[in-house]
């Protein structure tokens, strides 16, 4: 843990604030792409051998089947199910809002219309992460916006949870309208999407968080055969805080997104130096009581506790692009006019991640690692297709085929401008 002033930090110091979980990921590499091309040449034999390494379970058949999920309904409280279909509805609502800002349209001018066709992918995979954490919430996330999205097949993947996968999972599958659901999981699942075996036939996306070897097989296997959402990896949060902030509103936030992995980033940006001191020491304090405590000292001395005056708190957040920002100060929505970058933003003192985490309807599944500077968050748009259309009628080539065929000459495309002329035969002198 470094608590420092923004300004005294050497630039070693900010690079690995800033670059965090970089080294991690390149130096799994190898390993990762070892299970991947594994999965490829030798599909579900090679599943099971990684299932029995790294889950210690012997799966035979991967697939989960209705009887499961009936069972899992009698292992799960009904607290827990109408909790789930609470916070389904309201991230259905978010995302069916979102689809809604999703138009096709259509213009028409000197009889050229152009416009777009709006249509989903045909298939796809949602990781579920299951490792330190199971994540039923994470189901609801990437379930709902595929299937919002007009999405046909979507198949859940997790790691077993002995020898079936959890029933809160299984439950929270059914209820956010999954297709398929296969209990494996690590970079092994991710080879299994990208590249289908026996049991599991491939995808058209891959979406989910996960942990390093989660994030780092998803990065390896996208390309033209599949697409991914972004890296969704160890989660993170950076919180912008003033003096009147509650100390153990602030620490307890910290501890939260901390207690996700040893991996896992938590920074506090706060306007003077006693501030950060006594956060400090209230996190020294709650960290006392604390479940998950393994993890959290681990990923806690990753954590940067950094002061100096609001604009370096936000210039600083900026160039960090963090995947949760909080912003608990006099007047939040004064900061947030300058935000550039961050996956999702919780302003003021009564809004902690977690409320995004699980219930506000907003998505979950957010860019780590710096990612938020390029990706936004998963959403609708990552599971559809924007197809551009064009009708031509005689007036409309007759109008636009100049320049068509002088390009096309210019480029020495003699049968893309042949191609325009031998249909205005009749028309013009070409
Ligand atoms: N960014 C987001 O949107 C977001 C959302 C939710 C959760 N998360 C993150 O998801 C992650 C979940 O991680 P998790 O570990 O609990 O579950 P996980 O399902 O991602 O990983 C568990 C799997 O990792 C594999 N694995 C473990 N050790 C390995 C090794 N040494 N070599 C190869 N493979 C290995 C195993 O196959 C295991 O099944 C956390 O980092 C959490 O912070 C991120
Ligand atoms: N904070 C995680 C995203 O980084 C999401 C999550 C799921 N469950 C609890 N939290
Ligand atoms: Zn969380």
């Amino acid at each position: 843990m470094i608590v420092k002033g923004i300004k005294e930090l050497t630039e070693e110091e900010k690079y690995s604030i800033i670059n965090r979980n970089k080294m991690n990921l390149e130096e799994i590499i190898p390993t990762v792409k070892e299970i991947l091309d594994n999965v490829k040449n030798r599909g579900d034999e090679a599943l099971r051998e990684y299932t029995k390494k790294f889950d210690r379970v012997d799966i035979e058949d991967f697939k989960v089947y209705k009887e499961e999920i009936e069972e899992a309904y009698e292992k799960v409280d009904y607290k827990v199910v109408s909790a789930i279909e609470r916070a389904y509805e309201n991230i259905k609502r978010f995302h069916e809002i979102q689809l809604e800002s999703i138009k096709e349209w259509e213009i028409e001018k000197d009889g050229i219309k152009t416009g777009q066709i709006v249509r989903p992918v045909r298939s796809a995979g949602c990781y579920v992460p299951g490792g330190r954490a199971f994540y039923p919430s994470t189901v609801l996330m990437t379930v709902v916006p595929a299937k919002v999205a007009g999405v046909k097949r979507v198949v859940v993947v997790s790691p077993p949870y002995g020898k079936g996968i959890n029933p809160v999972t299984l439950v929270a599958s059914h209820i956010a309208g999954a297709d398929e659901i296969y209990k494996v999981g690590g970079a092994q699942a991710i080879g299994a999407l990208a590249y289908g075996t026996e049991t599991i036939p491939k995808v058209d996306i891959i979406v989910g968080p996960g942990n390093i070897y989660v994030t780092c097989a998803k990065m390896l296997v996208s390309g033209s055969e599949v697409k991914i959402d972004f890296p969704a990896g160890p989660s993170e949060v950076l919180i912008i805080c003033d003096e009147e902030a509650k100390d153990e509103y602030v620490a307890m936030d910290l501890l939260a997104q901390g207690e996700h992995d040893p991996n896992s980033s938590c920074i506090l940006l706060t306007t003077s130096r006693e501030k950060a001191i006594s956060i400090k020491n209230k996190i020294l304090e709650l960290m006392k009581n604390t479940e998950r405590r393994n993890i959290l000292e681990r990923s806690l001395k990753n954590m940067a506790i950094l002061y100096g005056d609001i604009t370096e708190c936000i210039e600083f957040s900026n160039e960090y692009a963090p995947e949760h920002l909080e912003i608990i100060t006099e007047n939040p929505r004064e900061i947030l006019k300058y935000i550039e970058n961050a996956g999702s933003v919780f302003l003021g003192e009564y809004t902690p991640v977690p409320v995004g985490d699980y219930a506000t309807g907003t998505n979950h599944v957010l860019p780590t690692g710096g990612c938020s500077r390029i990706y936004s968050g998963l959403s609708v748009d990552y599971f559809l297709k924007k197809i551009s259309i064009q009708e031509l009628s005689k007036e409309g080539l007759e109008c636009i085929s100049e320049t068509v065929i002088t390009l096309a000459e210019i480029e020495g495309l003699h049968n893309h401008a042949k191609t325009v002329k031998i249909r205005l035969q009749d028309k013009i002198d070409l």
